[in-house]
């Protein structure tokens, strides 16, 4: 399980772009990460892969704060950004190659890892390309695939599905699902409830850095005879 125990950021002082965040991410669950425009999701994220440290607080893994260990906490992580960045010199395949060369994954099981996702997203022949050319959808694709390469415990994306054309959205959900089913931990945040609600198993609705709502949807939404389109924008218009 993952704890985020009274997480604040500042990234000025006196604004708190996180407040006292206080959640938890559990194996198996799909959570996600809702909240208007400027509301901290990705520097909740980025707190999370230790791209960022918070201002105070700390977040746990399994009971452990994750900066004791950091090696051993990233070795269990997958991040896929919503701009991802890579070596334009590179092709795909020896982009994935050098992923999992980092990730200590054997010959055979990147393989096989790779020859599924590529047929699963349409990138084959593209994997033998300069990443250069590639467009930002494909860009994308690469970005999951090198996530899915080492088979992460953890895995937290941001707008994992901007940019992608249906097949591949429908993909990555499916590829959500069966990656909680088999025991992850997978965090992500979107602007597009309807994949939310669809989903997660939890989800969380940040607002101007403070965690306004936080539950499964089923409960979030009993008794109000609301979508949770409705809910969030009420929610959100009075925080
Ligand atoms: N590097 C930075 N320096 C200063 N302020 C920042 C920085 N990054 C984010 N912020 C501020 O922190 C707040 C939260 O931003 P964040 O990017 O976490 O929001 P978000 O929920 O991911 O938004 P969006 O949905 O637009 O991507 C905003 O007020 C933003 O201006």
């Amino acid at each position: 399980m993952i704890e985020f125990r009274s997480i604040t950021k500042e990234y000025k002082k006196g604004i708190k772009a996180v407040d006292n965040l206080n959640l938890k991410l559990e194996e198996g669950k799909i959570f996600g990460f809702l909240g208007p425009n400027g509301a901290g999701k990705s520097t909740t994220i980025k707190m999370l892969v230790s791209i960022i440290p918070p201002t105070s607080g700390e977040i746990l893994y399994n009971g452990v704060d994750i900066r004791k260990d950091p090696v051993a906490f990233k070795k269990l992580l997958a991040y896929v950004p919503d701009e991802p960045k890579f070596y334009q010199k590179l092709t795909g395949y020896e982009y994935l190659n050098f992923i999992a060369d980092i990730f200590e994954v054997d010959e055979k099981t990147r393989k096989k890892r790779i020859e599924k996702y590529s047929a699963l997203f349409g990138l084959e022949e593209a994997l033998k390309d300069l990443v250069s050319s590639y467009s930002h959808g494909m860009g994308q694709k690469l970005s999951l695939m090198a996530a899915l390469v080492h088979n992460p415990k953890i895995i937290v994306l941001d707008e994992p599905m901007v940019g992608l054309d249906p097949k591949a959205s429908r993909e990555v959900k499916d590829i959500m699902r069966s990656l909680a089913d088999s025991g992850s931990i997978v965090f992500f945040s979107t602007h597009v409830l309807e994949v939310a609600a669809n989903i997660c198993d939890r989800v969380g609705i940040i607002n101007k850095g403070h965690l306004i709502a936080e539950s499964s949807v089923d409960e979030l939404l009993k008794g109000k005879g609301e979508t949770l389109e409705d809910y969030f924008l009420s929610i959100t218009k009075e925080a």
